[in-house]
């Protein structure tokens, strides 16, 4: 038996560019010396994604089960057995019935023990729709799925770690969103994660505004001097050490970021237009708060380079090396503070 963690990897849209960065991810066989990948596919589905990108030298080992999954080799379950057609670039009802097939059963393994991390390739938010998922992304599915009372979207490079009050909902319902309660939820949820999850003993967490100019003295808006900033002020009573709230573009302008472990966004676009810009194509998107490990690039469909071996697959390889990551520092901390030393008052005048 190996010991090597074992990685599920859903392969979202089947007309998009997920099948494309799993293979270039998986292709120097040097990264399996780290994790067992486990791929929730179809054979025909993969060689057809192959063959489309020219991509020779590489095949999967296919399994029925987890536990029949070959440590030196990267595997893959047949999800279904019938002939799909491939559409590739195409948004269509194929895509999305198939990239749920994948994500459930991959969901399934990972809630039932048999998976250590899951690593999902994206799928398109509107072909999904269906009476199995009504949800807005993969974040809200896992959260429903392993009944998490809140989750933080989480987006991770090397520069900068950033997350979401308000995540996959319209703009014009932010505002209504930011609330004392929400901040302080996802602060907590941030400032844990970066302590277990990346090992950050103190973090120092920056917060934007929601306004422009963080409504510079309630000029262009209230929340940021009415609910943010009093909120900042009792998380840091409750031992968080944040700032803010911080007028988002010059935040950015100045780099203000880097002198921070963790920042942030009231909302979607907020933080996720500087992230991946910043992230240049290495960007992670991390479900923080759930007791699972998930991980995702920070692309979508790509439909447009779909099958035509244009696409970086560093975000996903980063994404897969992310949850390695995660999973063992979690695994860590636990067993070092398993016994922890019973607390004892020194006094200078004992025996
Ligand atoms: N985790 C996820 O499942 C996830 C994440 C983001 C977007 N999406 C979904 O993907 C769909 C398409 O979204 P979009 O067009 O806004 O974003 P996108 O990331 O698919 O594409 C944006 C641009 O980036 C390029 N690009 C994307 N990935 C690339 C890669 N690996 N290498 C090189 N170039 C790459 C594309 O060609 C395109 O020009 C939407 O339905 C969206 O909801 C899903
Ligand atoms: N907002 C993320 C991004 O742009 O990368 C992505 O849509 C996340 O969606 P999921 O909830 O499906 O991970």
């Amino acid at each position: 038996m190996s010991d090597k963690l074992k990685v599920g990897i859903s392969i979202g849209d089947i007309n998009g560019i997920g099948l494309e960065v799993i293979i270039k991810s998986l292709l120097d066989n040097r990264v399996l010396d780290f994790f067992t990948p486990i791929v929730y596919g179809n054979t025909k589905n993969a060689s057809f994604h192959r063959k489309a990108n020219n991509i020779n030298d590489f095949s999967f080992n296919v399994i029925n089960d987890v536990d029949q999954a070959n440590p030196k080799r990267p595997n893959l379950i047949n999800c279904w057995q019938e002939d799909v057609k491939i559409t590739l670039g195409e948004e269509n009802e194929i895509g999305g019935k198939y990239a749920f097939i994948s994500l459930e059963r991959a969901t399934e393994d990972l809630i039932a023990g048999k998976l250590d991390a899951l690593v999902t390739a994206p799928i398109n938010k509107h072909n999904i729709q269906s009476e199995n998922f009504n949800f807005p992304g993969h974040t809200e599915y896992l959260q429903s799925k392993t009944n998490a009372e809140d989750v933080l979207m989480f987006m991770v490079c090397d520069e900068l770690k950033i997350g979401v009050v308000t995540g996959h909902i319209p703009l014009n319902e932010v505002a209504g969103k930011i609330t004392e309660e929400a901040i302080l939820k996802k602060l907590r949820m941030m400032n844990e994660s970066l302590k277990r999850d990346f090992w950050i003993q103190k973090p120092k967490i920056a917060v934007l505004g929601l306004n422009p100019h963080a409504g510079d003295n309630g000029v262009i808006g209230t929340e940021d001097d009415a609910i943010i900033a009093p909120t900042l002020e009792k998380a840091n009573q409750e031992g968080i050490f944040c700032f803010g709230p911080y007028p988002a573009d010059g935040f950015f302008a100045g780099d203000a970021y880097k002198k921070f472990d963790g920042v942030l966004a009231m909302y979607h676009d907020q933080g996720l237009i500087p992230f991946k810009h910043i992230a240049s194509r290495k960007g992670v998107n991390y479900t923080a708060g759930l007791p699972i490990v998930r991980t995702s690039p920070d692309h979508g469909t790509g439909y447009d380079i779909a099958g035509k071996n244009l696409a970086s697959h560093e975000s996903f390889l980063e994404a897969i090396f992310t949850a390695v990551h995660i999973v063992n520092n979690r695994r860590e901390q636990a067993e070092l503070s398993e016994n922890p030393l019973a607390f004892r008052k020194l006094s200078k005048d004992r025996d």
